[in-house]
């Protein structure tokens, strides 16, 4: 992937941050956001399908209730994120609505894909809302999340929705110019770097978490949606909103932005949705044999070859597992709860019966509900 072979895309979406949406904290940058539709007007005229990911209903919210500070509390959070998501909806709907192209809403939280079959529903919606040339909004859907159900920022959603409609681009537009070597609000000496595959161990200890008084999860988590979007082959744009025409310019090939190559091998639709399971409910320990075969050859994990577990978890439920220096190796859906599986942890699989007097399957995790780190 290079940048001129960004003409021949086809399904993009477009995430639009916090940092950006905001006049300083005053509410929406409506100007911008107009300005913004109309590139993204323009995307859909040269056939490029355009999903967008926007931020910026609490900011509004704010603006709203008159608050000047980003509340600290869930429930204020979500009363402002409520109050906010009507005018962030509605600036989106009135600039499509003068190009006669329809919008539509749709909030999720992260409780919405990691279930299987809620997954496949938003899909199906989003994949039809584009059969007819729909503009899909998305934000998470503050209003119901506690902290365990929540993606936390913007950019793990967009990632997972490009994942979710293998999406071939996805661009981030924030406040900097793209991914800089070092974080640009501290070192004024920081250097825009062009381009890097998504591989790259450096780029994540160049991206610091730190973002501005509105954003969350600053360029660390636009680096990690980069790679949880390359395993559906999507390389990523990160690019300022403030640069004039940056949409266009960047489907043209020009050198706008940070472009990250998705160099990572890509991950069966399945095994992107078990990768997209961002809360574990255990873990456990595994000796170096279990880990060797998980590694290599794509088998499943049998209670054999685990040490110790942690954490409360039922049948069905997502957990990860370590090797013994505490490295991630894999993560997958168990067979057995937690009060079970620590029975026969370190048993071999003919046991499992007369240990618990039933058998679900003789392994713990089956290769199929397995995803190896990375
Ligand atoms: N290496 C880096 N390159 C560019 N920006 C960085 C870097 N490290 C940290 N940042 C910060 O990340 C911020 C963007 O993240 P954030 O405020 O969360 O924005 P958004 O709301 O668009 O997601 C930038 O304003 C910048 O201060
Ligand atoms: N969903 C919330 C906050 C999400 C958020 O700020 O994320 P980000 O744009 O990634 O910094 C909102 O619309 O205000």
């Amino acid at each position: 992937m290079q940048r001129s072979d960004l003409k021949n895309t086809k399904r993009w979406v477009v995430k639009i941050g916090s940092a950006l949406l905001t006049n300083d904290g005053q509410g929406l940058n409506r100007e911008a956001l107009a300005s913004w539709v109309a590139q993204m007007v323009e995307l859909k005229k040269q056939g490029i399908e355009v999903v967008i990911v926007s931020s910026g209903s609490v900011a509004e919210g704010m603006k709203r209730l008159g608050w000047n500070t980003r509340p600290k509390l869930l429930n204020e959070l979500q009363a402002a994120a409520s109050v906010g998501q009507m005018g962030l909806i509605q600036a989106y709907e009135s600039k499509f609505s003068q190009y006669d192209i329809h919008s539509a809403q749709i909030l999720m939280t992260h409780d919405d894909l990691s279930n299987r079959k809620r997954y496949l529903n938003v899909k199906n919606a989003i994949e039809t809302l584009l059969e007819y040339g729909v503009v899909p909004i998305i934000n998470e859907n503050d209003t119901v999340v506690t902290d365990e159900i929540r993606f936390g920022d913007n950019d793990t959603l967009a990632a997972l929705t490009a994942n979710l409609i293998s999406a071939d681009v996805l661009v981030i537009l924030t406040d900097q110019k793209g991914l800089y070597n070092d974080n640009p609000r501290e070192n004024p000496n920081a250097e825009l770097i062009s381009e890097a595959r998504v591989s790259r161990k450096d780029i994540e200890a160049m991206a610091s978490p730190e973002g501005g008084a509105l954003g969350k999860g600053g360029m660390y988590t636009k680096v990690m949606a980069a790679k949880r979007a390359a395993r559906s082959g999507t390389a990523t744009l990160i690019a300022s909103g403030h640069a004039t025409n940056v949409l266009p310019k960047l489907f043209n090939g020009e050198a706008e932005g940070t472009l990250l190559i998705p160099d990572l091998e890509p991950l069966t639709a399945r095994q992107q949705w078990l990768a997209g399971h961002l809360q574990a409910k255990g873990s456990l320990v595994l000796d170096d044999g279990a880990v060797n075969v998980l590694r290599s050859s794509g088998k499943s994990l049998l209670p054999i070859g685990v040490k110790s577990m942690r954490g409360s978890f039922l049948r069905g439920e997502m957990v990860v597992c370590f090797d013994e220096a505490g490295q991630e190796v894999a993560r997958g859906l168990i067979n057995y709860s937690f009060t079970e599986a620590n029975k026969i942890m370190g048993h071999p699989s003919q046991d499992i019966e007369s240990i618990l007097g039933f058998i679900e399957d003789e392994s713990l995790i089956h290769r199929d509900n397995m995803v190896l780190s990375e």
